[in-house]
């Protein structure tokens, strides 16, 4: 499917989705989110594909969300019709992985929909932040939320309350991105990552991806068990018999997502 707002490849069982509103700061408009959502459907129901990495341009992975779109709506539009309510379900929907391949600004919506990723990977010109106070709101798509929970209270309070950016060193150390790499080797990495995580047994990353997130769903003593139940299961699969076979043979396994 073409798109206005996104290009996206399909190579080596990987998904790279690249935001394109270079004349915005990839500025998330209804338009590219309602693609956003559309691709990563495909991507999710498209068995070519076993990891999804989103990124944007070298200065920016998003500047958040358009303000020009939003300036004149009204407290009835944007509560009437659930304005940037329906979108996000589509990231929660994806059972295959996915990246966030960050370079240059992530702002506001954009540092909300890197979060949103399964994680991180970003280069050591990035700017993550929660500028809305700026503009006279706050983070509308799990921005407190999210962030409060990955950096903790006090430096999340210190970003949604001042406006300020964190740079790419900050956002490691506060373990906001899993790691940074230098500009020029962001999308080698985070493609090299999506294609390490290709050639896994998609029942066990998606198994593994699940355990993560109910993390910050529970309790410690219920995610422990939820996690112990989907290890006893993979136990059922052939990868498990595959994978503990091919380590005693020493020898790469041929993972067959059964
Ligand atoms: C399908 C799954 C989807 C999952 C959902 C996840 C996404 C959901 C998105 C909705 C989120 C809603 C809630 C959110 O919390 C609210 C917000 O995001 S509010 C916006 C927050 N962002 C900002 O406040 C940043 C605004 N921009 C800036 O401060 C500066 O542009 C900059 C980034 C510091 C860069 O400065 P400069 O280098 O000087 O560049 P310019 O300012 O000249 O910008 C160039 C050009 O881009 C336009 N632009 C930049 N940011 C935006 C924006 N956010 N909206 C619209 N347009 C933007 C800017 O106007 C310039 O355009 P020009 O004037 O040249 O036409």
């Amino acid at each position: 499917m073409a798109y206005q707002t996104l290009i996206v490849e399909i190579e080596d069982n990987v998904a790279l989705i690249r935001l394109n509103r270079p004349e915005a700061l990839n500025a998330l408009n209804s338009v590219l989110l309602g693609e956003l959502a559309d691709a990563l459907k495909s991507a999710d129901g498209n068995d070519k594909v076993r990891c999804v990495v989103i990124t944007g341009s070298e200065k920016a992975f998003a500047a958040g969300a358009d303000i020009k779109e939003m300036s004149s709506k009204t407290y009835v539009e944007m509560f009437g019709t659930n304005f940037f309510g329906t979108e996000p379900d589509s990231i929660g929907r994806t059972r295959k992985p996915i990246i966030a391949a960050v370079a240059g600004y992530a702002l506001g919506g954009g540092c909300e929909l890197a979060m949103m990723c399964d994680f991180i990977i970003c280069a050591d010109n990035a700017k993550f932040g929660q500028p809305e106070i700026n503009l006279g709101i706050i983070a509308g798509i799990g921005g407190t939320q999210r962030l409060t929970r990955f950096v903790g209270k006090s430096k999340a309070m210190d970003m949604h309350l001042t406006g300020r950016f964190m740079d790419a060193a900050e956002a490691e150390r506060s373990g906001l991105v899993s790691r940074v790499v230098p500009l020029a080797q962001l999308m080698p990495e985070a493609m090299a990552a999506a294609q390490k995580i290709a050639a896994k047994s998609q029942i066990s990353v998606m198994a593994a991806k699940e355990c993560v997130d109910r993390a910050y769903e529970t309790t410690l003593n219920e995610g422990v068990l939820f996690e112990r139940r989907l290890f006893h299961s993979m136990f059922a699969t052939e990868d498990q018999k595959e994978g503990m076979a091919a380590f005693l043979e020493k020898r790469e396994p041929q993972f067959r997502d059964k």
